[in-house]
């Protein structure tokens, strides 16, 4: 349990709270092994703009030793962890997310991607079949360019008297991811919760041998507006800390983002402005986490 002084708590007082929800069962899953993944995919970036990755080939085991050795960091003492901050661009943060007065009940590390090195990992964990998983987002991953980035979240179990059954605090505000995907693993802790198309937050119940996929910004452009990113947020949960991993995938800074034309209708147009990755991740950056981001790139 962590033990905050006063002072900590008061900046916390002036999150919003929420309503807590039961867990969603119409999360969609899919299945890597069945020959009609992909369709069911695309239905659910389409519907959701998120879904739950099963059979993906990545062994548990790897993914708990990672997840024990993000514990240990995020177990030192905080004098420790600040060494490894600030996150400017990658490093320690401690509660504040982005440079622009957002707070969370969160600790996290933003770590920087080597391609060459994903690619020796994925023929180590993947030594009969590395197709299975990686040949989705090879591309991506392997180009020397590819501007992508692994992020650790910590959520400490909040302290008893801010939280009650009908009273949460944040851990992460509501926001949706700018790049092209974001494939999340989260060890049993609930917390992560999606907007829904009605208006609705649902909770995704955790699941810690899956995956869960998000659109994000970028690849609602590329599909000029067929999926859509989804929004999302983290409560805290009062019991147990949420440990979280997630790898963003982002094409090279130069790269234009736009609707990719064997995707485009006879005469569609594109719904959004010219920009390239690093215009819109310079926008972002000026932006609250909350914020419709890709308001502005809107034609
Ligand atoms: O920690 C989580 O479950 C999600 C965090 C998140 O949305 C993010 O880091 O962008
Ligand atoms: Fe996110």
């Amino acid at each position: 349990m962590v033990v905050l002084s006063q002072p900590a708590l008061d900046q916390f007082s002036i999150i919003k709270t929420c309503k807590p929800t039961t867990f969603f069962s119409g999360i969609p899953v899919i299945d890597l092994s069945k020959p009609d993944s992909k369709a069911l995919l695309v239905k659910a970036c389409e519907e959701f703009g998120f879904f739950k990755l099963i059979n993906h080939g990545v062994p548990l085991e790897f993914m708990t030793r990672l997840e024990s050795e993000a514990l240990k960091f995020f177990s030192l003492p905080q004098s420790e962890k600040e060494k490894a901050g600030p996150p400017d661009p990658f490093g320690y943060g401690n509660k504040r997310i982005g440079p622009n007065g957002d707070v969370g009940w969160v600790d996290y590390l933003l770590l920087s991607i080597y391609p060459e090195f994903i690619s020796k990992i994925s023929q180590s964990i993947f030594p009969e079949n590395p197709e299975i998983f990686w040949n989705a987002f090879s591309k991506l991953l392997m180009d020397e360019q590819s501007d992508s980035l692994f992020r650790l979240n910590h959520y400490p179990p909040c302290p008893d008297h801010q939280a009650s059954s009908d009273r949460n605090l944040i851990g992460f505000g509501e926001h949706t991811d700018p790049q092209i995907i974001s494939v999340l693993r989260s060890n049993s802790t609930s917390g992560l919760q999606i907007f829904l198309r009605d208006g609705s937050w649902v909770s995704v119940p955790p699941d810690q041998n899956s995956f869960f996929v998000s659109v994000g910004d970028s690849l609602q452009v590329m599909t000029n507006g067929r999926f859509r990113s989804v929004r999302h947020r983290v409560l805290a949960n009062s019991l147990n800390s949420r440990v979280s991993m997630i790898y963003f995938g982002g094409v090279p800074l130069s790269d234009r983002i736009a609707p990719l034309p064997s995707l485009m209708k006879e005469g569609e147009e594109s719904f959004y402005k010219e920009f390239t990755w690093l215009e819109y991740k310079k926008s972002a950056y000026k932006s609250r986490l909350a914020d419709n981001r890709l308001g502005q790139f809107e034609k």
